[in-house]
């Protein structure tokens, strides 16, 4: 074991004994964001451990975290170059991984500005009300029989995201769509998976013998494919403007799977989704740079990536603390009725008004972030932070679970479920309070809030107005099982199930 290595002349951070070869990697366990937390508590906010060969500073307080991601901004605006990841997502051609710089830079606000702006996320509200009745429905149906929540929201969530990028859903009564939701999970699996060759690159043959890098080629083959397919189906739709036109005003064929997401009928957003929107701006060389076919299908598989798993958390999380906390889920239903006066239905221009829905979303986000660790960053050049170096190339984790539940910030029980925290303190998850920051923050935080939210506040509303929830027969708030799983994202490990009984006023 070697000891801490703050002695040497550039001043390291200070950090937990290593071992040969493997660093600190035996001492993340199946929770890595649990036992940073135990660590930093021991080592400090500002501690480098060693994930193999690999040197990673694990960032734990608010004040930190805003040195990190807002005083040295620039400095620590890369992504590490994680082999996995990157063949899964076009080689960093994408937004999330592509290295800080020119391209990333384009990208990016091709993505804010065109895709993900207040204006489009509105374009959707009719996707999300058309599957907000699908999900109703079905827990309705299966009223007073227990529903698989979890499931439920994960087919929610992929339905609008679908809709949204490609335009149409891919449901399971469909061979494509069945293998779509199967790609997708292992994609996912895939993104958060162990990669040994990365952090000790002498073992990458391991990958080879346990079998990952074939399945990382399969199925990046594979979705590549499915994006190449729906992109060359756009571009035939965009060749025949008239079937366009047809479509427009004859859309009663499959109503419920195609988008039809003109809100306001100011003609703006035109039935458009984000692969329409994206061909439009190649078409017409409007990006400002040469937007090629590989970077329209790595953007989209990045709003998959990015978007699906991490908004569903949000849900699952949510209503699980819900029934566990009788007393606040009857405050928010109280709020969600009292706002609905009689309407059966919750409404996007209602939810500003929410503010106790607006604060249980808030205390989730805080308890339950859905990527713990966030995305790792890389720092771009040698910088001097809290007094210590910081080597250009090392990896940068901020522990956004840690420091949503760091005493300093959140006082003596910081573990609870208590979204009254939230009433009357402006603390947001915009980015500007370091103690909340299930988003990251700075140029390279989240874009898809705004898109996300609206999703989540809205469902979780329109859940609370139209049903009272209960736990199956026979379960108590207290043996409600809170296990999460393990890796990138973290949601539930075992199904959250629910029974539902609709209400009415
Ligand atoms: C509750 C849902 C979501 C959570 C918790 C979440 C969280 C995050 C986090 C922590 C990051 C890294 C931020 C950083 O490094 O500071 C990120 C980046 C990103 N997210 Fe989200 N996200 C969510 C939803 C979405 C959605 C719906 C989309 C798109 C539709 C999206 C697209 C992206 C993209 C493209 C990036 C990469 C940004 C870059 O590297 O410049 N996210 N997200």
């Amino acid at each position: 074991i070697h000891p801490s290595s703050t002695t040497q002349k550039r001043r390291v951070p200070p950090s937990p004994p290593t071992l040969p070869v493997i660093g600190n990697l035996h001492q993340l366990g199946t929770y890595p964001h649990k036992t940073l937390q135990t660590l930093s508590r021991r080592y400090g906010p500002f501690m480098l451990v060693h994930m193999g060969r690999a040197p990673a500073l694990i960032v734990s307080s608010a004040r930190l975290a805003g040195e990190v991601m807002k005083t040295h901004d620039i400095a620590f605006s890369d992504r590490p170059l994680w082999s996995t990841a990157r063949r899964l997502l076009y080689d960093g051609k994408d937004v999330s991984l592509a290295p800080y710089g020119e391209y990333w830079r384009q990208m990016r606000s091709l993505c804010v500005l065109q895709l993900l702006n207040n204006k489009r996320v509105q374009s959707f509200s009719s996707v999300r009300e058309e599957e907000l009745a699908l999900l109703v429905k079905r827990i309705g149906d299966a009223s007073p029989t227990p529903v698989d929540m979890s499931d439920a929201f994960a087919t929610l969530t992929n339905g609008v995201v679908c809709r949204a990028a490609l335009g149409r859903k891919y449901g399971e009564d469909e061979a494509i769509g069945r293998r779509f939701k199967t790609l997708l999970a292992e994609f996912v699996g895939l993104l958060g998976a162990f990669n040994v060759g990365d952090l000790i690159p002498s073992l990458g043959w391991i990958n080879k013998l346990n079998g990952l890098d074939k399945k990382v080629e399969r199925v990046a083959k594979e979705f590549d494919d499915f994006l190449e397919q729906v992109v060359e189906e756009h571009v035939s739709k965009l060749n025949k403007p008239y079937q366009q036109e047809e479509r427009k005003y004859n859309n009663d064929d499959n109503n419920s799977t195609r988008n039809n997401n003109d809100s306001d009928g100011d003609g703006d957003s035109d039935n458009k989704d984000f692969v329409d929107v994206l061909l439009e701006f190649q078409r017409g060389n409007l990006a400002g740079f040469p937007l090629s076919k590989l970077s329209i299908k790595a953007i989209i598989l990045d709003i998959f990536a990015a978007g699906t798993d991490t908004t569903y958390t949000v849900l699952e999380w949510a209503m699980t603390e819900l029934l566990k906390h009788p007393k606040v889920m009857e405050n928010l239903q109280r709020e969600v009725r009292e706002v609905a006066k009689g309407r059966l239905n919750i409404t996007d221009e209602d939810l500003d008004r929410l503010r106790y829905l607006n604060a249980v979303v808030k205390e989730t986000l805080r308890l339950h972030p859905p990527l713990p660790l966030l995305f790792p960053r890389a720092v771009t050049r040698d910088v001097t932070i809290n007094g210590y170096d910081v080597a250009a190339g090392t990896m940068v984790i901020t522990n956004a679970w840690a420091i949503g539940r760091d005493p300093d910030s959140w006082g003596p029980n910081p573990d609870e479920f208590k979204p009254e925290r939230f009433l009357g303190n402006p603390v947001d998850y915009k980015g500007q309070n370091f103690e909340l920051i299930p988003f990251g923050a700075g140029r390279r935080g989240c874009p898809g809030i705004a898109f996300a939210m609206a999703m989540d506040n809205f469902v979780l509303a329109n859940l609370m107005l139209r049903f009272d929830w209960a736990l199956p027969p026979g379960m108590r708030a207290e043996d409600l099982d809170m296990t999460q799983c393990t890796g990138l994202t973290i949601h539930r490990k075992v199904p959250l199930l629910a029974v539902a009984t609709p209400y009415s006023s």
